[in-house]
């Protein structure tokens, strides 16, 4: 069974790289203000996050269904539920520097939401969704260290301005939930979305590595 990642995150790839599949790629480029618009005011974290992931599988598998006549879609958004706040990736070394000013040495949630779509004969058949909660315990980085962390740059492009694989890691004094969620993609929880739309993790292993899209040669 072919699975399709429609995200850009290199996290989420190396998530399911690590578990033994290899997706086909496919970015969605969603406009997430705009999905988020439309939920309006009162929308709860794991409304928000879901319907992201929602937006972005729908997006891909209507773009691969006929180039995948069987494969299932997996799209996930990834937001830090702090002090009443769903926030995402900072975007900027202030915005980043002010997430943990708020966060350093205590705790937040993050929700990723999850959304499978099936594609069967060439379209669309099934879609589910879920999303899981991970607690994130933080610690309280030193003024160079948390300096040194945002010149780094990773903090800036990844939900909640820390990563819990990377260099974030060293700040991070524990978590309550799962860890692969944190990354951006759990993996218990999109084997049991798996298992709604009749797909073991079996399959997805014994698919064959997408070829990847030839690049014309130029002429010689
Ligand atoms: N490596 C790593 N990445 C994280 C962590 N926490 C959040 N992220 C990433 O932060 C990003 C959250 O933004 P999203 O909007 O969910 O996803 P995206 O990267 O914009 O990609 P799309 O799915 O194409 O929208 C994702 O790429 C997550 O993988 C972490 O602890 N480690």
């Amino acid at each position: 069974m072919r699975l399709v990642l429609a995200s850009a995150s290199p996290a989420r790839l190396a998530v399911l790289r690590a578990a033994g599949v290899e997706p086909l790629v496919d970015v969605s480029d969603v406009d997430e203000d705009a999905v988020v618009a439309e939920l309006g005011e009162g929308a709860t974290p794991e409304d928000t996050v879901s319907a992201l992931a929602l937006a972005k599988a729908r997006t891909v598998a209507a773009r691969v269904a006929a180039a995948e006549p069987d494969c299932v879609v997996v799209g996930a958004d990834s937001m830090l539920w702090l002090d009443g706040e769903l926030v995402g990736k900072p975007g900027s070394v202030d915005a980043a520097r002010g997430r943990w000013d708020q966060m350093a040495g205590r705790a937040a949630d993050l929700f990723t939401g999850h959304a499978l779509v099936r594609v069967t004969e060439g379209a669309p058949s099934r879609e589910v969704t879920g999303h899981a909660r991970t607690a994130v315990a933080f610690t309280e980085p030193t003024t160079a260290e948390l300096e040194a962390y945002l010149a780094s740059g990773e903090p800036l492009a990844v939900a909640g301005a820390f990563t819990l694989d990377g260099r974030g890691g060293w700040f991070v004094e524990g978590i309550e939930g799962d860890p692969s969620n944190v990354v951006g993609l759990s993996l218990p929880l999109t084997r049991r979305l798996l298992a709604e739309i009749g797909i073991g993790v079996d399959a997805l292993w014994a698919a064959p590595a997408p070829v990847p899209p030839t690049v014309p040669t130029s002429a010689p």
